[in-house]
């Protein structure tokens, strides 16, 4: 099977052809400032390197990640590899971009065995580049940028986030239904429950998120995706046409007035109304963020990728989340594997403390206004970009 960053080493030869043709265009001088990259795309940085142009990679998940990628370049040969695979042990490891030692429980699944190397392979590119920039700001990830900066024999870190898209509704516009019933509904009354593109779950856990739901006594808005077909493999989750075949008998009927079911959400807009006040997430970064920007606190649900560490940094290290389970993981590349179940027991207890928590609305409702501040003229996000600028006519003059 081809890896990923094989598959993505295949196209190196297109690219080199381009910058080739525009490199030599007559009278062009040095027209490429530079190559920015996705994080997955390191295969590129040798191009780049055959034309002496940098590369700047495009980190689109948080710094304290980041870190903690370059950790485990650290950690290949060192006792710690194993304490790392321990998964069930209550074991924790000190990562220089969490103020807390990790526990390994919320080691992302890809850093195990094979996946080690995979992730090694990648950051150990990465650390080639000129520049990392990330989807992160300074007034939020204080402590794990800092500690990226004092790694002197790494890239340089430009944090120039939040970068969001807040315009086009992720392709989905508000429902006229939905609106309606959210303007009805009292300020930050709703719970919004959304897993990011590639979230669902199996009929017996939708059941237990019904039955939390409707013990909670909370409004809520939930969006419920239909998984993948098991014989498929992997895959994207889809809209039901009639989610009642999935919902415990009479759900729906029962919780009329109080909460709604939908499919993909416009989760933008969703956020930025006044009715909602907490929201049930995977933890996804961007998920995050936009739940940052409007000021919505998060109760945490990890599921994939990274998302078990962001819900770490969320709960213990920022204050800014409850936790539903903060080491759940569902395996995404095999729908037959064994599921796990979160009780509704488990997940009403996360609603409650969600919707009750004044302390952790308030730390969010502040850091809406940082990170708006952030990307506003003056900001620190603001300022890494005009330096990041800078960099990029730095290299053409
Ligand atoms: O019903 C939905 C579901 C998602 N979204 C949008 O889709 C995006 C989802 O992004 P994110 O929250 O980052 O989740 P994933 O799609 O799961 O993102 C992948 O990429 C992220 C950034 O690298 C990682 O942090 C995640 O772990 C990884 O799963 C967000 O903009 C959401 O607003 C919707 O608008 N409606």
């Amino acid at each position: 099977m081809t890896s990923f960053d094989e598959f993505i080493n295949r196209h190196c030869k297109y690219v080199r052809n381009v910058v080739a043709d525009m490199m030599s265009q007559p009278g062009s001088g040095r027209v490429v400032a530079g190559f920015v990259i996705d994080m997955f795309c390191t295969g590129m940085i040798d191009v780049a390197n055959e034309f002496n142009i940098p590369t700047y990679v495009f980190f689109t998940s948080n710094a304290a990640f980041l870190g903690f990628q370059m950790h485990m370049l650290s950690l290949r040969d060192d006792r710690d590899r194993d304490l790392a695979e321990s998964t069930d042990s209550d074991a924790t490891i000190p990562v220089p971009s969490f103020v807390n030692p990790v526990p390994t429980k919320v080691f992302p699944s890809m850093v195990k065995s094979e996946g080690l190397d995979f992730v090694t392979r990648i950051v150990g590119k990465m650390r080639e580049a000129k520049a990392i920039v990330v989807n992160t700001f300074l007034e939020l990830e204080t402590h794990a940028i800092e500690s990226l900066s004092c790694d002197s024999s790494g890239p340089f870190v430009y944090p120039v986030g939040p970068l969001l898209n807040l315009e086009d509704g992720a392709g989905k516009q508000l429902d006229d239904e939905v609106k309606r019933w959210l303007d009805g509904q009292p300020p930050s009354s709703v719970v919004f429950l959304c897993f990011g593109s590639m979230g669902s779950f199996e009929e017996v856990q939708v059941k237990e998120i019904a039955y939390a739901l409707e013990r909670s006594g909370h409004r809520f808005l939930w969006s419920l995706r239909r998984p993948p077909l098991a014989e498929k493999g992997f895959g994207n989750p889809s809209d039901y046409e009639d989610p009642r075949v999935v919902l415990p008998e009479g759900f729906m009927d029962r919780t009329v007035g109080i909460g709604k079911v939908i499919g993909w959400a416009p989760q933008v807009a969703l956020l930025a109304h006044r009715a909602i006040g907490g929201f049930v997430s995977h933890c996804g970064w961007n998920s995050v963020l936009e739940s940052l920007w409007f000021g919505v606190p998060i109760a945490a649900w990890p599921m994939y990728a990274e998302q078990q560490l962001n819900a770490f940094a969320m709960v213990v290290e920022l204050g800014l989340a409850v936790e539903i389970k903060m080491d759940y993981k569902k395996d995404m590349f095999n729908p037959k594997a064994e599921i796990e179940l979160v009780t509704a027991d488990e997940i009403e207890g996360g609603i409650r403390r969600l919707m009750a928590d004044e302390t952790i609305r308030t730390r969010a409702k502040e850091m809406s206004e940082k990170s708006r501040a952030a990307v506003a003229e003056g900001g620190s996000s603001y300022a890494s970009v005009g330096s990041l600028i800078e960099d990029f006519m730095r290299n053409i003059s």
